[in-house]
């Protein structure tokens, strides 16, 4: 298989009287039996990052850089080769809020039943209750209607969706939201699974506690940019950007103490390191944007790591 390499993806977004910069210069990877959890506060651009891989941003939206799965750009691709090769058949998605992305009037297994129709030939077609046991649902849970699944089940009946496919890779935005400990227990064992299957996946979260349980790797994004990227035990025990040891920080079981200040406007970001004003490390060097730089495989973009 052949995994994803992204490189200085940018993603711009024009109002009528501002542009947002949602991402930029965004460049990481990810290999199969890899799961890299990508954490940062509301808003930092962790979705837009997702929705640019799978072709789902708006038109107002503009894209620079690239994602190489293969020979396939997914930036450049048209949205023909993105629905015909790559959404459900590379790339499983399971979205933010996936209540919301089902159909009311129709059955799992009815809309899990389509999915699989449009995938797969007669011939090779996985039967549903196959697909949902991986995603750690009953057969019974399929023929229950979408008002009558719980939060956690309608995140299985989503994960069952993202993986009708076979996917080689599962994007998971926010999988913990809304759910009780021992439904994040149960998704963190089903997303181990994934990974041991030899699946990547690409978990966007704000719960650095399930990041730990599931990661491989952390990449820490603060307003659209990457600061930290590296072994998920050593990020979380030992973060070296200052941001990242402030969510850290921030964790009702360390310091509990939050970061202060506020996140910066994307539509009006300071010169320089963008998280500089809240930084009790600024120094004069901070106005010039630090560039992640990579040491012993945990990359850090600040002038004064910790
Ligand atoms: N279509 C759009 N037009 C303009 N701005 C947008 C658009 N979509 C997203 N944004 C902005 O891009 C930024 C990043 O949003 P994004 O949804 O990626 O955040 P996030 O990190 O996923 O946050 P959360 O944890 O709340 O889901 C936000 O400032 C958001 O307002
Ligand atoms: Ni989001």
């Amino acid at each position: 298989m052949v995994g994803l390499t992204v490189d200085s993806l940018s993603v711009r977004f024009t109002l009528p009287d501002a542009r947002v910069a949602a991402v930029s210069d965004v460049s990481f990877s990810l290999a199969p039996g890899e799961c890299l959890a990508l954490v940062g506060e509301s808003g930092c651009g962790k979705s837009v990052l997702a929705s640019a891989l799978l072709g789902f941003l708006p038109g107002n939206a503009e894209v620079a850089g690239s994602a190489m799965l293969g020979p396939l750009d997914l930036l450049a691709a048209s949205d023909q080769v993105l629905s015909q090769q790559v959404r459900g058949r590379q790339i499983g998605l399971v979205p933010q809020s996936p209540a919301a992305h089902l159909t009311p009037v129709r059955t799992a297994r009815a809309q899990l039943d389509e999915a699989l129709r449009h995938l797969h030939p007669a011939e090779t077609r996985p039967s549903a209750d196959e697909v949902a046991k991986r995603a750690g649902l009953q057969p019974a849970d399929l023929d229950l209607y979408p008002h009558q699944l719980s939060g956690g089940m309608a995140q299985r009946v989503a994960t069952a969706l993202a993986l009708a496919g076979d996917p080689w890779m599962i994007i998971a935005d926010e999988p913990t939201t809304g759910l009780d400990r021992a439904l994040v227990d149960a998704l963190v064992a089903e997303l181990r699974l994934l990974v041991a299957d030899g699946r990547a996946v690409l978990l966007i979260t704000h719960d650095l506690a399930a990041a730990r349980r599931v990661a491989d790797r952390i990449a820490v994004m603060y307003a659209g940019r990457l600061v930290e990227v590296g072994p998920a035990h050593e990020v979380l025990d030992s973060p070296r950007h200052p941001y990242a040891r402030g969510l850290v920080d921030s964790l009702p079981d360390r310091a509990f103490t939050p970061i202060r200040g506020l996140p910066p406007v994307l539509t009006d970001l300071p010169p320089g390191c963008a998280f500089g004003p809240r930084c009790d490390r600024v120094t004069a060097e901070c106005s010039d944007s630090p560039q992640l730089t990579v040491l012993n495989g945990h990359a850090v973009a600040c002038h004064n790591p910790c």
